[in-house]
């Protein structure tokens, strides 16, 4: 039966390293898949991830129409015997509803990857559908960390370094100490819930732990 899967994480989990793995697998297998993404970092019409590799995709613009995009490439003599969708939190409602039916009424495997929390810990609206209509819903299992050493499962951003909660939506943006965005002024860091509500990204912990307050007292003179 085909399925509509989301798998989901916070960034940096290799979300994309696995769309770009199941592409592979089922290329050089001789099948034909369309790659969609939409706002990735390394720019328009692509779907990359940061162990290097990239391959080209379909840009999702927002009004998009999903199954009458496969159904164009199907009745223009296109193949298509699998969809990958990428960054598909940043995906509408009906856009998740679309690559729904083309499972349901195309009978493809659509296999959709994205973030569920924004840096608010609110659902992105394509990640909310996605989480609503799925028929499964897998976790990477590959875990990101918070500094602190428990599993990530938050997303933090950072405005010159400092966590903020408020904000738009949607900033395209890398982890910070990523060497294409090390001092970049929007940034983002992956947290455990603990520390996410505490606001402590790995920078306020090491200034916490460099402060004269907690140094041993002869070198806090
Ligand atoms: N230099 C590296 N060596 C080994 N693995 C790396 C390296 N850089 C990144 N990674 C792996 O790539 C993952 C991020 O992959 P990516 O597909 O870009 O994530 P996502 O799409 O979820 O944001 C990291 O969690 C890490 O496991
Ligand atoms: C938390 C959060 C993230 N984003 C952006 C930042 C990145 O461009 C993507 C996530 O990409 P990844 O491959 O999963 O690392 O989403 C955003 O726009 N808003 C947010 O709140």
């Amino acid at each position: 039966m085909p399925e509509l899967v989301f798998f989901s994480g916070t960034m940096d989990c290799g979300k994309s390293t696995l769309a770009l793995q199941i592409e592979h697998n089922r290329s050089s297998r001789g099948l034909q898949g369309m790659i969609y993404s939409r706002n990735d970092r390394a720019g328009h019409g692509k779907l990359s991830s940061r162990l290097g590799l990239v391959t080209e995709a379909v840009e999702a613009a927002h009004d998009m129409d999903f199954y009458a995009h496969v159904v164009g490439q199907l009745s223009s003599g296109g193949r298509v015997d699998y969809v990958i969708a990428d960054e598909a939190q940043f995906l509408a409602p009906e856009q998740v509803d679309q690559l729904a039916r083309v499972v349901d009424d195309l009978e493809l495997d659509v296999f959709a990857f994205g973030i569920t929390t924004d840096f608010r810990s609110k659902l992105f609206p394509g990640s909310q559908r996605l989480v609503e209509l799925a028929d499964r819903i897998e976790v990477l299992q590959v875990e990101a960390l918070c500094w602190c050493g428990a599993r990530a499962t938050h997303n933090a951003r950072t405005v010159d370094g400092r966590m903020v909660v408020e904000g738009a939506q949607v900033v395209v943006g890398d982890v910070v100490g990523d060497v294409d965005s090390p001092h970049a002024v929007v940034g983002y860091e992956v947290l455990c819930r603990r520390h996410h509500r505490r606001r402590q990204t790995s920078a306020t912990a090491r200034a916490v732990a460099l402060s004269p307050d907690v140094l041993p007292v002869d070198s806090a003179k």
